[in-house]
């Protein structure tokens, strides 16, 4: 049964008959899909929806939301994927001068979390404190460096959620009706029979919808299909990656039906402005959550304060399940308001496992607190945007994931530091012999290493962050490479000139290794900090790096480098080296290469 509007008190807006999605799980993509979209040239997409009132300037922050996850159960895996992935957009960005506000949070309202805390035995609130707790700890367990973290609970926000709601409901957008139709308790939203699997399973859930009649306030989407046709077609970088506007754009041309934006049935919610009976619906409810997070705490908790600290956003960075909330109901929400739309949204792939999304309510999840403990939490941020390409699904595999971080991080950048750095303290009292710049004059290494820097910026810049990685590593190979060709150690046996020489090589190689550092920062922090800290640099002058240090030339003579000790701990195999045939038994034989390689070089 599809659902539909049994009768309405006030409608002004005509229904489209049939609003059909297309369901996630049913989009199926190809690794092969790439887009090409880079944030530094995004023009901001209101001035036509509602001109004059577009003050972006260049001095205006990056602002960058994850979704605000709810709080029906701890993190997973999955959670951890989108703000790792906002988190290293959030450093690139800074890294670039940008002022930065990174938001994220829980949102704490709803049916779901009603039960989720009737089945542990505590209050909703009670609740939430625990559950919203959890992420903030994992955060920091990931070196998540958010700027603001939004609970949708916060008092602050409730004002905020009433002033929208009276602006909408004053634009003549909100209508009482009553309304039938078939609900995913788990998507906390109304479903068309179409988009459903067979016995009306969710998709995404795969559990059965149920068939609930209710009474509410309903939001005039349809009064906004004309304009949301025109931010798209103006805007063909609104929704990312660009298969995905596609399909957004699929839904907007077969119809759009108003939705219900308030539960007569749901006590745990932010009453209904001038209804008592009903609370906003959790979706409404949480989207103002990223208008609400910018308030300081210093201003009245209006829209208008809210809105001075930053809005639009220049980004949110979502999963592709939620895609439909951010592309079409949150614009038309926002200019029923009159506030201007975010610059983009960009909707990621999921991570899966066996297929499936992971998530709280297939309870299919991957622990990352489990992962930060057993390999640290440089390696977890590294594998999982080094190896998903951003945008597409990606499954995990803990082969892989050892295999990944052993081979990048430890055996080519890890041990390229590793190696220069006893030659260096061997042949030359651990001292920079000659200003890098000097040492590389004329060096097509040098070159490289520049070209592969711009690319990683561009890639970052396109949010391509497997990428961007990509490039980085190779830096660490070419600098493998150039020290094999070289054989400095052989050099500083023959002395006088060649030892001469081969002091430089070693300046040229510690000065990419440098550059990785601060380019790859965004990613692995941890681990690039340790490397800053290897080359003799203090501590506070690893946060005041910038994308300028990327340049060739930081490398000064003089500098005294630490005492070598790995930066990155290869992990250990349980079966160590018994399957020399398959992968893991490339990465043991990396290893034994790398114990001959420093017995020679020695
Ligand atoms: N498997 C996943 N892969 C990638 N991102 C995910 C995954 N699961 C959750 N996320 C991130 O969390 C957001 C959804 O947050 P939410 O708190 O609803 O978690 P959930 O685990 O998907 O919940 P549920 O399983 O109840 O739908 C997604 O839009 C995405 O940003
Ligand atoms: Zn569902």
């Amino acid at each position: 049964m599809t659902g539909r509007v049994l009768f309405s008190s006030q409608c002004a807006f005509p229904f489209f008959p049939a609003f059909r999605t297309v369901s996630s799980s049913a989009s199926r993509l190809t690794k092969s899909v790439r887009f090409r979209h880079s944030l530094a040239s995004f023009s901001n997409c209101n001035s036509h929806v509602h001109s004059g009132e577009d003050k972006t300037t260049q001095k205006d922050p990056f602002v960058i939301t994850t979704p605000l996850y709810y709080v029906n159960a701890p993190p997973h895996m999955g959670s951890a994927y989108t703000t790792i992935a906002a988190d290293a957009i959030a450093r690139f960005q800074r890294l670039l001068g940008k002022k930065v506000i990174f938001i994220t949070g829980t949102d704490e309202h709803g049916e779901k979390i009603a039960t989720a805390a009737a089945a542990h035995g505590c209050s909703p609130s009670e609740h939430c404190d625990a559950v919203s707790e959890s992420y903030r700890l994992l955060w920091k367990d990931l070196d998540v460096a958010y700027d603001k973290f939004i609970r949708t609970t916060d008092p602050i926000h409730e004002r905020i959620v009433r002033e929208f709601y009276e602006k909408v409901l004053s634009r003549g957008d909100i209508y009482r009706a009553d309304y039938e139709g078939l609900y995913c308790v788990n998507c906390e939203e109304y479903k068309d029979e179409k988009e459903l699997l067979e016995n009306n399973c969710c998709p995404v859930h795969l559990k059965p919808c149920v068939l609930r009649k209710e009474d509410n306030y309903f939001f005039a989407l349809s009064k906004y299909h004309k304009s949301l046709e025109e931010v798209f077609s103006q805007n063909p970088n609104f929704i990312q990656p660009s298969f995905r506007s596609n399909e957004v754009q699929g839904w907007i041309n077969s119809g759009l039906r108003d939705f219900s934006i308030s539960r007569a049935s749901v006590e745990w919610g932010i009453p209904v402005p001038n209804d008592k009976k009903q609370t906003v619906y959790v979706w409404f409810d949480a989207l103002l959550g990223y208008i609400s997070a910018l308030l300081d705490g210093k201003q009245e908790p209006t829209l208008e304060n809210a809105i001075s600290l930053g809005w639009p956003a220049s980004l949110h960075l979502i999963g592709k399940d939620i895609l439909r909330f951010h592309a079409v109901y949150w614009p038309a929400m926002l200019m029923s308001a009159g506030l201007n739309l975010p610059k983009m949204v960009f909707g990621h792939g999921f991570l899966t496992k066996d297929g499936m999304k992971m998530g709280k309510s297939l309870g299919n999840t991957l622990e990352p607190k489990d992962l930060v403990n057993r390999f640290g939490s440089d390696a977890v941020r590294y594998f999982f945007l080094r190896e998903v390409e951003f945008g597409n699904d990606g499954d995990y595999s803990e082969e892989r994931f050892i295999n990944t971080v052993n081979g990048h991080l430890a055996n080519t950048i890890g041990n390229l530091l590793n190696r220069t750095l006893g030659l260096m303290k061997k042949n030359c009292n651990s001292t920079v012999a000659v200003d890098s710049a000097i040492a590389a004059e004329a060096n097509v290494f040098k070159e490289t290493v520049g070209e592969l820097v711009e690319k990683a910026r561009a890639h970052y810049e396109n949010l391509s962050l497997s990428s961007a990685c990509e490039c980085i590593l190779e830096i660490a190979n070419a600098g493998n490479l150039y020290m094999d060709k070289h054989s400095p150690w052989s050099l500083f046996k023959k002395g006088g000139a060649s030892s001469e020489s081969a002091a430089k090589d070693l300046v040229i190689i510690l000065e990419a290794v440098r550059i990785i550092s601060v380019a790859l920062s965004p990613v692995a922090p941890q681990l690039c900090l340790r490397i800053h800290s290897q080359l003799g640099y203090s501590e506070d002058t690893f946060e005041a790096l910038t994308w300028e240090d990327t340049r060739w030339g930081g490398l000064k003579a003089g500098q005294i480098m630490a005492q070598p000790k790995p930066v990155f701990e290869r992990i250990e195999l349980k079966h160590d080296g018994e399957d020399e045939s398959g992968s893991i038994g490339k990465v043991e034989k990396e290893k034994k290469k790398i114990e001959r390689q420093m017995v020679a070089e020695t």
